[in-house]
């Protein structure tokens, strides 16, 4: 193996939202959480992971490089799974390029793996979710890993927790296991992104300024402090998580939408019960959550059901198109752009619900009235500025490969970044 060969594969992996939440775990180098999780999985289109891996006999080192700049490999984390991908590796030939890999050659050969993230990094978007699973996905695809997508979670949660869910499209369900290895802590598929097709999803990226505390800090704190978390993970949890897939089976939009509401405001319950108290909703975090309530209530049916991770972004998710006009009609209504910034960097990703909600400039957001089910003058007020942006998005699917050369994020001839 003295040539100077490089092989590489890409991989594109969607990010995910719980809508039952993970917030706790039993073991914290394995990842293994306290109670069953429930995601949908967001369109790629808008926000996914892009990575290549590549292995040549020439490289001296691993090595990564996320949105262009070289990070470290050496935390525990990246090391968990590179040793769990490499002890799964198996034999690879490619005849056109004349390159074979035996089992034992992954032990001594090195990777260089490039990133990247087409949405803020660390900004509560859940770029570790995709990042993790674009990582483990691709580099198992060029380690020819036999091993299925759900076993492939469960090396993607040794990343990050929330990474295992993002190896499947459409509705995931991470099963927290009961083995102390780990082995039986995986995710799974409940339906594809096609079984409810409906559903459009809003998300109101809420500036913040204060620097919140990281997720695996947090849980580990409630996890000393909190007695009701002990209750959510032993009593409410198994019970909604039951709920939960009966709702996402039936397309019952009523249900889903007063579980995923229930489970974000008791995640954040749990949240105000740690010592010292963490926050990660803040007063525009409320302010959208009470919009939604009154529409809800008003139309005596739920339309749209809102969740919040650890941060005070809202992900909101309209029981169809029609609904989602109605929602954004409302969200701009009280929190329009700066006078600075235009609607078409103000409204990203699939842009053509501002059409449906006949917002086609400025002019028309200028000219929304308030919502009718407000009815003191007071709740009619506007908040430019407090919403950095909304990306509109939708149920999608799980990794794919891309065979494009082109998207690949490494130089196919050095393996170093383009
Ligand atoms: N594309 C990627 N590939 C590999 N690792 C990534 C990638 N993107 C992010 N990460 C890892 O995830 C870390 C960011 O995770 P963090 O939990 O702080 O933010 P987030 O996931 O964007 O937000 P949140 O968890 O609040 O939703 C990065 O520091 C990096 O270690
Ligand atoms: C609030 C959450 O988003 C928490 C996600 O936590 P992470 O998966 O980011 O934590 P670690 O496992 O420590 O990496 C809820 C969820 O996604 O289920």
């Amino acid at each position: 193996m003295g040539e100077k060969w490089v092989l590489m594969k890409t991989a594109q992996t969607p990010t995910n939202i719980a809508v039952i939440k993970y917030w706790g775990k039993r073991d914290e180098s394995l990842i293994l959480p306290v109670n069953d999780s429930i995601s949908v999985t967001l369109d790629p289109s808008h926000l996914c992971t892009t990575t290549t891996v590549a292995v040549s006999p020439a490289f001296h080192q691993d090595r990564m490089w996320l949105n262009g700049k070289e990070i470290s490999l050496s935390g525990g984390r990246y090391q968990n799974c590179l040793r769990e991908l490499r002890r799964r590796a198996c034999e690879v030939e490619d005849k056109e390029k004349g390159i074979k890999i035996e089992k034992k050659d992954w032990e001594k050969l090195h990777l260089h793996i490039a990133s990247y993230n087409n949405f803020p990094t660390a900004a509560g978007l859940a770029s570790s979710a995709a990042g993790f699973a674009c990582l483990v996905f691709a580099l198992a695809k060029l380690m020819n890993v036999k091993e299925d997508d759900s076993q492939l979670s469960a090396i993607a949660r040794q990343g990050s927790g929330s990474a295992c869910r993002s190896l499947f499209g459409g509705f995931v369900k991470w099963i927290m296991g009961k083995e102390e290895d780990g082995s039986d802590s995986v995710a799974v598929q409940l339906v594809d992104e096609k079984h409810w097709d409906d559903l459009f999803i809003v998300i109101a990226v809420v500036s913040s300024r204060q620097k919140e505390t990281s997720s695996t800090s947090g849980m580990r704190e409630t996890v000393q402090t909190s007695l009701l978390l002990q209750h959510r993970a032993k009593e409410v949890v198994p019970k909604r998580t039951l709920q939960m897939e009966e709702a996402i089976k039936h397309r019952d939009f009523a249900s889903f939408a007063q579980l995923t509401c229930a489970d974000s405001n008791q995640f954040h319950a749990v949240c105000l019960d740690t010592s010292p108290p963490i926050f990660y909703m803040n007063d525009t975090s409320h302010k959208i959550i009470s919009c939604v309530e009154k529409w809800n209530r008003s139309e005596g049916s739920p339309q749209v059901a809102y969740t919040f991770d650890a941060g005070p972004n809202a992900v909101l998710i309209a029981r169809n198109r029609k609904a989602a006009a109605q929602l954004l009609q409302r969200l701009l209504f009280h929190f329009p752009p700066n006078s600075d910034s235009d609607l078409d960097s103000y409204v990203i990703g699939d842009k053509s619900i501002l059409k449906d909600a006949g917002l086609e400039g400025l002019k028309d957001v200028e000219a929304l009235c308030p919502p009718p089910e407000i009815k003191e003058n007071a709740a009619a007020q506007k908040y430019p500025g407090d919403v950095s942006y909304f990306i509109c998005t939708r149920p999608g699917r799980g990794p794919v490969l891309l065979s494009q050369q082109d998207l690949a994020l490494l130089d196919p001839e050095t393996g170093l970044p383009k």
